[in-house]
């Protein structure tokens, strides 16, 4: 039977990673998507200003919107300080299995939690069913259509305090159009979009991180 991209993808990191070892699995996967076949995940380039970002927030709590293969979660859940928590949510059963695997190749079980689920029915349960007081980064990369609501819903479930961190994948390519125009636009928010390449391609695209003001 015919396997998935992202059962090849686990298959690389387990062919050419090191068990334990967080940054041989993000090179892995990038070998590999670079080399043999292009997927989503935030990639090499945009994820140093992922990698930069997070080292900067030094974020206790992390969300993740749209886990896939669990390569953007291993590389910030690597630069979390100890007893650091992220909580990432998928709702692709599948796609769960691998990121499921790909986390635990690096080592990482005790700092992430993935939650199956679509985001719009977890977000407000974050508070009683998983104790989160508030979220200090989100990481958004799930429908890019689907940015805008749930920034508005994490506002309404009180999740973002003053100084919350949002970082959005692909405001250019595929594009947040909705998203973009509301932080870029609202007084309580401090937006600030950082340019980069698609992953693994030469074509423009960028994240956008912006800062909740309260
Ligand atoms: C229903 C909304 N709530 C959700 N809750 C939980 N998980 C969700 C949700 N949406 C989607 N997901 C999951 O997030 C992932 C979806 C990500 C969507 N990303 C993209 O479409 C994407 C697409 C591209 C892209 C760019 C150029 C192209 F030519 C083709 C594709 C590049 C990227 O970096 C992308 O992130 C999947 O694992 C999906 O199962
Ligand atoms: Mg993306």
């Amino acid at each position: 039977t015919q396997s998935t991209r992202p059962q090849r993808i686990l298959g690389a990191v387990q062919q050419n990673a090191t068990r334990g070892d967080p940054r041989s699995v993000v090179r892995a996967i990038d070998q590999y998507c670079r080399n043999q076949e292009w997927a989503m995940n935030v990639g090499d380039e945009k994820g140093c200003i992922l990698d930069s970002v997070v080292s900067e927030v030094n974020p206790a709590t992390v969300l993740e919107l749209g886990t896939y293969c669990g390569y953007s979660t291993v590389r910030i859940a690597s630069l979390l300080p100890p007893h650091a928590k992220l909580i990432t949510l998928e709702f692709n059963p599948e796609f769960a299995v691998i990121a499921r695997q790909v986390i635990a190749w690096a080592g990482l079980e005790d700092k992430i939690q993935l939650v199956e689920g679509a985001s719009g029915d977890l977000i407000p349960k974050m508070k009683e069913q998983f104790g989160v007081e508030t979220f200090d980064l989100v990481f958004l990369d799930h429908w890019k259509d689907r940015y805008l609501p749930d920034t508005k819903l994490m506002e309404e479930c009180g999740l973002l305090r003053k100084g919350s961190v949002l970082l959005a994948d692909n405001v250019i390519c595929p594009g947040t159009p909705d998203y973009l125009e509301f932080v870029r636009s609202s007084p309580r928010y401090e937006s600030q979009y950082f340019k980069s390449h698609l992953e693994y391609t030469k074509v423009e695209d960028g994240l956008e991180k912006s800062v909740f003001l309260g």
